[in-house]
């Protein structure tokens, strides 16, 4: 259906739709609006049978410390554009986010954010499923590197609006389990014109695990 309405639209073909089931898909990146019709678009940021005990806490936890706080729950959802101007890119094509491309629930990504502004902070609840096993048990490498480089990449487009990534550094010094949960809490350190320099940790869902220490280095794109 989405992806079936996005190209008629693309295409500049009349398609009726009921307003309220017009969403504006919105990308981070400059010069890019385009609005998709769809049905009210899925927040994978939600809980779903496959959270486990550990994850499912964690998550009550933020969501309390969201009403009054500071924190609030980030959206997310599974795709961010579907086509950039000049792209190469066949724009009816369906794009979807990397950290959620796989249909089944609990296979890959499964993680939810929490913003807090005033501690320029993003956190990012994680449970990576079975299909990004790297060494037996444990998560891939690069797997880690994604979400480290989406949470701290969400709390930079939150705190600066549009940015790249220019520099991802990490120790990996616990390696994690697959299954698990862990949290990767992302913070906006210091912003120098248009470098916006970031640090991530990602620790055991009891912090008794320190698993990843990094730093990203981000690039303001909209200045
Ligand atoms: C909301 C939820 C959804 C949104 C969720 C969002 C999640 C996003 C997470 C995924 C993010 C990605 O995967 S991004 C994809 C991976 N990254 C990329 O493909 C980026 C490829 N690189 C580039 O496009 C470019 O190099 C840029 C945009 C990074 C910078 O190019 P530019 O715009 O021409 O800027 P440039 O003049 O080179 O550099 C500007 C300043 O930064 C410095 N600088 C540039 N690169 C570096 C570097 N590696 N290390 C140190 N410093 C650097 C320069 O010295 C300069 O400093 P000074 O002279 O001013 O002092």
């Amino acid at each position: 259906m989405l992806r079936n309405c996005a190209r008629l639209l693309l295409r500049g073909t009349a398609l009726s739709v009921r307003p309220q089931a017009v969403h504006s898909v919105r990308c981070s990146f400059p010069g890019i609006t385009r609005t998709f019709a769809e049905e009210q678009p899925r927040d994978y940021g939600f809980p779903n049978a496959t959270w486990n005990s550990n994850m499912m806490g964690l998550y009550q936890t933020y969501l309390a410390q969201c009403n009054g706080g500071g924190w609030r729950k980030i959206p997310s959802y599974n795709t961010t554009v579907h086509h950039i101007a000049g792209d190469p890119l066949d724009p009816a094509r369906e794009t979807r986010l990397f950290t959620r491309n796989l249909d089944q629930d609990g296979d890959g990504f499964e993680y939810c954010m929490f913003y807090n502004k005033a501690e320029r902070r993003m956190v990012c609840l994680f449970q990576p499923g079975p299909y990004l096993e790297g060494p037996p048990g444990y998560t891939h490498g690069g797997c880690i590197a994604t979400i480290i480089d989406s949470t701290a990449g969400a709390g930079a487009v939150y705190l600066c609006g549009s940015v790249m990534t220019a520099n991802l550094n990490i120790n990996y010094k616990n390696p994690i389990r697959l299954g698990s949960t862990v949290i990767v809490d992302s913070k906006v350190e210091k912003i120098e014109n248009r470098k916006v320099y970031t640090t991530c940790h990602i620790r055991s869902h009891d912090d008794t695990v320190l698993h990843t220490e990094s730093t990203v280095l981000f690039i303001k794109l909209n200045v």
